[in-house]
């Protein structure tokens, strides 16, 4: 029996639970939430849809009863508040830190063996938190940003080659931030041809600057940030952990020398698995996305500091 706990029942966490329910990721999601009866509801509300779209995973809900996560495989974290239109993402830690830090630790109480994938945001500064508070290894501490930056990476780039998004290939790296995120142009393909190729230095560069605000966009026109392809970018992490698919996705993990950087959390592409991360790819960059991504990892390093500002660490 697989069971995956998703921590904070709101936009993104319920959206979340909702695909791996859907795709029968696992045999059991729990919901947990501070707010009195939404985790309950928003189950209760999917297992009636259960017969309508004919899956078997079973989800359920809770208010801050961590009993109920006991002996999950994974734990997703969505807990925390979500950025307002012109809002950073970084300007979420005071809020978030103490968040997350909490959940982190009440998780591991009852799943001392679960897999964390964090999703709060600034992403890869929780992640950062997550794994210097709690102190385990650093396979099983995964911090969600590039598998869904990817996605919209991929999808820009088949809005401008007119194109089906599943037939385009490409990767984002990097801080998970609007100014730290790295498309991957060089290494985009369409069915095997290089983008480069297929559209203007123009295209491609305005396709890589829409990736990079590509949150911000969307938060702009909700008035909230975004929660159908986070949702489902979390799911999808989740998936290749519990199903051991061993898929190559870009995810904030803890670096030690890989990619010239130590002490942080950042996205790179790494092999996921049943053990969290399997392996950290390392890929041959050029001088200008190696300074790219210098540059990236300062501004992630620059937010971990103001964790001890806030208390955290
Ligand atoms: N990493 C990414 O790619 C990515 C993508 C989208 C959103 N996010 C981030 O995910 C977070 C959630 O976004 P959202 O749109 O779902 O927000 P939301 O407000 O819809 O949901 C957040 C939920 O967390 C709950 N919560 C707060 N404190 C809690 C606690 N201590 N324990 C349990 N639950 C708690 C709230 O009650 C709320 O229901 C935000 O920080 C957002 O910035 C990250
Ligand atoms: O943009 C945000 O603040 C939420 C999330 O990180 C996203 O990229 O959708």
């Amino acid at each position: 029996m697989s069971k995956v706990t998703v921590v904070g029942a709101g936009n993104v966490g319920a959206t979340c639970a909702n695909v791996l329910a859907f795709n029968e990721v696992a045999d059991e999601v729990v919901m947990l939430d501070v707010k009195e009866g939404v985790s309950e509801g928003k189950a209760m509300d999917m297992m009636q849809t259960a017969q309508l779209l004919g899956f078997d995973t079973v989800i359920t809900g809770c208010t801050n009863d961590y009993e109920k996560t006991a002996n999950s495989d994974v734990v997703v974290i969505t807990s925390g508040i979500p950025r307002k239109p012109g809002m950073t993402r970084e300007e979420l830690i005071g809020v978030n830190a103490g968040i997350v830090k909490s959940v982190a630790e009440n998780i591991l109480k009852y799943s001392p063996n679960a897999i964390l994938v964090v999703i709060s945001n600034p992403m890869d500064t929780m992640t950062y938190l997550a794994l210097k508070s709690l102190g385990l290894p650093k396979n099983r501490i995964i911090g969600m940003g590039g598998a869904l930056d990817s996605s919209r990476f991929k999808y820009f780039l088949s809005q401008a080659l007119g194109c089906n998004a599943n037939e385009v290939e490409g990767m984002v790296i990097g801080g998970h931030g609007d100014t730290t995120m790295i498309p991957l142009a060089r290494l985009a393909t369409y069915k095997g041809q290089p983008v480069s190729t297929l559209l203007s230095e123009e295209k491609l560069n305005e396709v890589v600057a829409a990736t990079m605000v590509g949150g911000a966009t969307l938060t702009k026109l909700l008035g909230t940030s975004a929660w159908y392809a986070p949702g489902a970018a979390g799911a999808y992490v989740v998936e290749s952990i519990l199903h051991n698919q061993k898929k190559m996705i870009p995810c904030s993990v803890y670096l030690e020398g890989e990619y010239g950087e130590s002490d942080i959390c950042i996205g790179v592409p790494v092999i996921l698995g049943k053990n969290g991360i399997e392996k950290i790819v390392e890929l041959e960059l050029t001088e200008d996305e190696k300074a790219k991504f210098a540059a990236s990892a300062a501004a992630v390093h620059k937010t971990n500091a103001a964790l001890k500002e806030v208390g955290a660490l």
